[in-house]
């Protein structure tokens, strides 16, 4: 990839809470690229920061939550040779989160789907009335264009008779429908940069497939990114080009799909990848799974933060020493001590299995 690949760059990004029980270290120095036209997948256990990240591009971060470090650079790889304005490189973490540029940037430019598609459906308004408002705030449209535009849009998704659907509320339609109506609005103005945060996640296999599948088709008609949030590594099997793995806040590796699941490299992504079930093993036998829990983020252990639960954790390192970032190829890296070129890890003696005194309890969202 070359640097004017990159649509969204984010870069060193800290997303913190300040509840009255303390900060909420939420997300603590995230770096990931999405190229231009390629599908990123970001990949963790439950609370480690996926949704806060995706959240916090689109500016979309509530208080007592606030970005309190990093950049977050949107189209920084087309600088050059572009006007000031809509369409330039901008820095997303300088808007005013309530300001007309990012509310023109969010569903014009990037668009984001939610697990739960009665987050961005209303039901006192009908499908078409929705998009048709969605439309027309992006695009200069009358109203009969909109309905035109949003009736082909529907039959893009497949949804049956368009023509009917359109006029219908979000409650008379089923869970995969909806969730369908809400990617034919995200895509109705061609986003350049589609987030999905767990967007089949509620759905049953069978659509959960199709919509997956749509994703793919519509990338391939229009060359958008995507930025894909996941727990299932299935999933990121299926569609991601790159894959971005988290660990409470922070990025423990990143790497093209073959890269990360044919020679991970991070001890987490190695857990992570040996929980998945896999041909061939036997029905009865019991996945294994990642010792202890993800601790919450106000109690984040010192040094690395998956030491308490990492087999090669290095006592009087891991535990004290913030992780490296080695970069290990093109778009390749892993914050683990045990690629440090400056030395590496000084002693074979890993750390003691249980020194977080953590018990057996399997992983809190198995993927
Ligand atoms: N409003 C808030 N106030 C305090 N902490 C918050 C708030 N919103 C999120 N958090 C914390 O931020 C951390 C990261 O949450 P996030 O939703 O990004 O996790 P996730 O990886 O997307 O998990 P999941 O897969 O369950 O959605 C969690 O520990 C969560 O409790």
């Amino acid at each position: 990839m070359t640097e004017s690949d990159a649509l969204l760059e984010v870069n060193g990004l800290k997303t913190h809470f300040f509840t009255p029980d303390g900060v909420v270290r939420a997300v603590d120095g995230v770096d990931l690229t999405v190229p231009r036209a390629r599908t990123v997948c970001i990949v963790g256990e439950s609370g480690c920061g996926k949704s806060i990240t995706s959240r916090s591009i689109l500016r979309l971060i509530d208080p007592p939550g606030r970005i309190v470090d990093g950049e977050i650079v949107w189209r920084g790889g087309q600088q050059s040779g572009r006007t000031p304005g809509d369409g330039a490189a901008v820095d997303l973490v300088s808007l005013d989160p309530d300001g007309e540029r990012i509310r023109r940037i969010r569903g014009n430019e990037i668009s984001m789907i939610f697990q739960e598609p009665m987050a961005s459906l209303s039901p006192m308004y009908t499908v078409g009335a929705q998009m048709i408002e969605t439309i027309r705030l992006h695009r200069s449209m009358s109203k009969d264009e909109a309905r035109e535009h949003a009736t082909a849009m529907l039959a893009r998704v497949g949804i049956p008779q368009p023509e009917r659907r359109i006029d219908a509320y979000s409650f008379q339609l089923s869970g995969g429908m909806s969730q369908r109506v809400m990617i034919a609005m995200a895509l109705a103005c061609q986003p350049d940069l589609l987030i999905a945060d767990e967007p089949t996640t509620a759905l049953d296999v069978t659509t959960q497939a199709r919509i997956l599948d749509l994703i793919r088709e519509l990338q391939a008609d229009t060359h958008m990114s995507v930025l894909f949030i996941t727990h299932d590594l299935g999933v990121v099997a299926e569609l991601a080009d790159d894959v971005v793995v988290m660990y409470l806040g922070t990025v423990v590796e990143t790497g093209s799909v073959d890269d990360v699941f044919h020679d991970p490299k991070h001890p987490y992504t190695r857990a992570l990848l040996r929980s998945i079930p896999t041909m061939g093993r036997g029905t009865r036998e019991r996945l294994p799974s990642i010792r202890g829990m993800v601790p919450h983020p106000s109690q984040r252990p010192p040094g690395c933060p998956y030491h308490p639960r990492c087999d090669e954790a290095i006592a009087g390192r891991c535990d004290q020493e913030d992780p490296p970032v080695v970069a290990l190829g093109p778009r390749r890296t892993a914050r683990c001590v045990l690629y440090d070129p400056s030395g590496g890890p000084p002693g074979p003696s890993p750390a003691s299995a249980g020194a977080s005194g953590t018990a057996e309890a399997g992983m809190e969202d198995t993927p």
